[in-house]
């Protein structure tokens, strides 16, 4: 269900899905993970995809980024459907942070986040100045410039996911998504990422979904939120969401209840 929300006039649409079902093909058989998933996502949005484990979450991401195929129905990215892209127009318009996958970990700061120019440098990988500028550009909006000259493997997680999230910036995609990108961060390191993405939707006008685990953060901290549960999924502000209860119904209340006036769970005594 999607819940109508007023400020998005003049704003074009970045990722839009019509009638989505996501899931798995196997032998003779579908395993429908979530259907009927209609979204619109909007320039200039944070949005976070939050739900229990297994609820589906990888498998919406990687479908909106075609890393497998949907079951049913249509993703169009910035006005054409993901089927039709070649992978190198796709990097054009889609950057993927995905902590667990990379490459080299021998790679500089400098090197990795310079990787996010690839889709547009030529055959022999040469940077021209316009590429230089956007990867300086997004060492400094991530505030990374003391590490370019480390090596990854010496970087802390939450360093590390800030290099990721430069070469993300570097790629200057219209539309970014991200996995879980505050995994394994102490509280303090999810918040100052989680802001920084809000601070970059903001500044940039680009589009960041991600998914976390992190559902009071993500109240306080996203434009718009796609929740998914047993019964389908609900889309929209955090404090609409509130209102209909989505987050309430989101784990079973035999041990947390969700307290609507703090956006946040509380385990039952
Ligand atoms: N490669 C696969 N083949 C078949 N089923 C899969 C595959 N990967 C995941 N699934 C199933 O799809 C469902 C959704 O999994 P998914 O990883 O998308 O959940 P998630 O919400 O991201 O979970 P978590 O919060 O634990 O990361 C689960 O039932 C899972 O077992």
């Amino acid at each position: 269900m999607e819940i109508a929300s007023a400020d998005t006039e003049n704003k074009n649409i970045v990722l839009q899905t019509e009638g989505l079902s996501i899931g798995y093909r196997h032998k003779n058989n579908l395993e429908v993970v979530a259907a009927d998933i209609n979204l619109k996502l909007y320039e200039g949005e944070l949005v976070g995809l939050v739900g229990a484990n297994g609820i589906g979450k990888s498998t919406l991401l990687r479908t909106l980024s075609k890393v497998q195929p949907a079951l049913r129905g249509d993703v169009f990215l910035s006005d054409k459907e993901i089927r039709t892209y070649k992978t190198s127009e796709l990097a054009s318009q889609l950057s993927i942070v995905l902590t667990e996958q990379i490459a080299s970990k021998n790679l500089t700061v400098q090197e990795l986040v310079a990787l996010g120019r690839q889709p547009y440098t030529n055959w022999v990988g040469k940077l021209l100045d316009e590429d230089i500028e956007k990867i300086q550009k997004a060492i400094e909006v991530t505030h990374i410039t003391k590490l370019v000259n480390k090596r990854c493997f010496e970087l802390s997680d939450g360093q590390l996911q800030k290099v990721l999230i430069a070469r993300a910036i570097a790629q200057d995609t219209p539309f970014i998504m991200l996995d879980e990108p505050t995994t394994h961060l102490d509280v303090y390191h999810k918040a100052y990422i989680l802001k920084l993405l809000k601070r970059l939707a903001f500044e940039t006008q680009k589009t960041i979904l991600f998914s976390t685990h992190e559902i009071d953060f993500a109240i306080q901290l996203c434009d718009k939120m796609i929740v998914m549960n047993t019964d389908g999924f609900e889309f929209g502000r955090p404090k609409e969401l509130i209102q209909c209860r989505a987050f309430s119904s989101l784990f079973p209340e035999d041990l947390i209840l969700f307290d609507p006036k703090t956006g946040s769970y509380k385990v039952r005594h």
